[in-house]
């Protein structure tokens, strides 16, 4: 171990993760309420879906839990900790929505994933043996490693996905937060994050995956988190992952166009069902009908 390793920050005990929101509401500086009184809480070994339409209030929940803006009240815990002291531990990692970053930016896939481990280095950012390693097999676990010296904005959206995932791995945060991660990617990457997805469950890590993909969220997610600007509902999976829920989260009727486009019953299968909104529209696709979409197609 280098002099460098001494004055690093990893010495602080890994603890249980967990997520607890608590009557929580944020209120923008331009007096928008995007959430209120939302609570909801989650352990560890857990992948947990945010489920919600668009303005709901998913990106709004990540930000209280990162720390980027402030409970106007409630609360947030992270493993116990108030959200600074878990932020500046490192227990909590990020991966963003493709939007929010600048893939202009010239960087190499390595040096973002190395960005995972500023937060264990000194002020220097020196970079120590272990350092490193991190970081090869961050790339290693992604599939990734062939890549690292090409600029990030040169890669497709699915290989973006592994690298900033590669960076939250890097940053072995217990607590990992995913910004609609199946965006714009194949079916083949999005299995290959799901099956990472569940080796760090294994593994006693929590994650919260803010997702428009419904059909799949069955299959991984053993808690669901429904959102409206507030919690409509959370719990396990097979008791909150109901048609009931899922049409007063969305708004609209759900339909089932395997059975002739019937209105849905609460005891059929959720997943294969497409919300239509107010004006008619499907607004999700999921389960065994055609892919998502957020056209005028309605399905035969
Ligand atoms: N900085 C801000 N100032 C004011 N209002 C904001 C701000 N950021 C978000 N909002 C509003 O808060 C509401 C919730 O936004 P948020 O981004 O949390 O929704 P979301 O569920 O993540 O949406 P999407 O699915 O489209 O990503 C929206 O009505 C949005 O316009």
């Amino acid at each position: 171990m280098g002099a460098l390793d001494l004055l690093s920050r990893d010495e602080a005990p890994v603890r249980e993760a967990s997520i607890t929101v608590r009557d929580l509401s944020v209120t923008y500086p331009n007096g928008f309420t995007a959430v209120r009184d939302a609570s909801f809480s989650l352990g560890p070994g857990t992948i947990c879906a945010l489920v919600g339409v668009n303005g709901s209030g998913k990106s709004t929940i990540f930000k209280a839990i990162m720390g980027f803006v402030k409970p106007s009240a409630g609360e947030v815990r992270l493993c116990g900790l108030p959200v600074d002291q878990a932020v500046g531990d490192n227990i909590v990692a990020y991966v963003p929505q493709s939007e929010d970053v600048d893939w202009n930016f010239p960087v190499l896939v390595e040096t973002v994933v190395m960005m995972g481990r500023y937060g264990h280095m000194n002020f220097l950012r020196v970079p120590s043996r272990t350092d490193r390693r991190k970081v090869d097999e961050a790339l290693e676990r992604v599939g990734m490693s062939a890549y690292r010296k090409r600029q990030i904005g040169e890669l497709s959206g699915g290989q973006k996905k592994r690298v900033f995932l590669a960076r939250a791995l890097a940053q072995e945060g217990r607590i990992i937060l995913l910004d609609e991660p199946f965006t714009g990617i194949d079916v083949t990457t999005e299995a290959a994050i799901i099956d990472l997805l569940r080796d760090l469950r294994a593994s006693g890590h929590l994650m919260l995956v803010s997702t428009h993909n419904l059909g799949t969220v069955p299959d991984y997610c053993d808690q669901v988190v429904l959102l409206n600007r507030t919690v409509l509902a959370a719990g396990p999976t097979e008791k909150v992952f109901t048609p009931k829920n899922l049409e007063r989260t969305f708004g609209g009727v759900l339909r089932n166009f395997e059975l002739g486009g019937r209105e849905l019953h609460d005891d059929d299968d959720a997943r294969k069902v497409t919300v239509i909104t107010d004006d008619e529209r499907p607004l999700v696709f999921y389960g065994d009908a055609p892919p998502q979409k957020h056209d005028r197609d309605r399905p035969e």
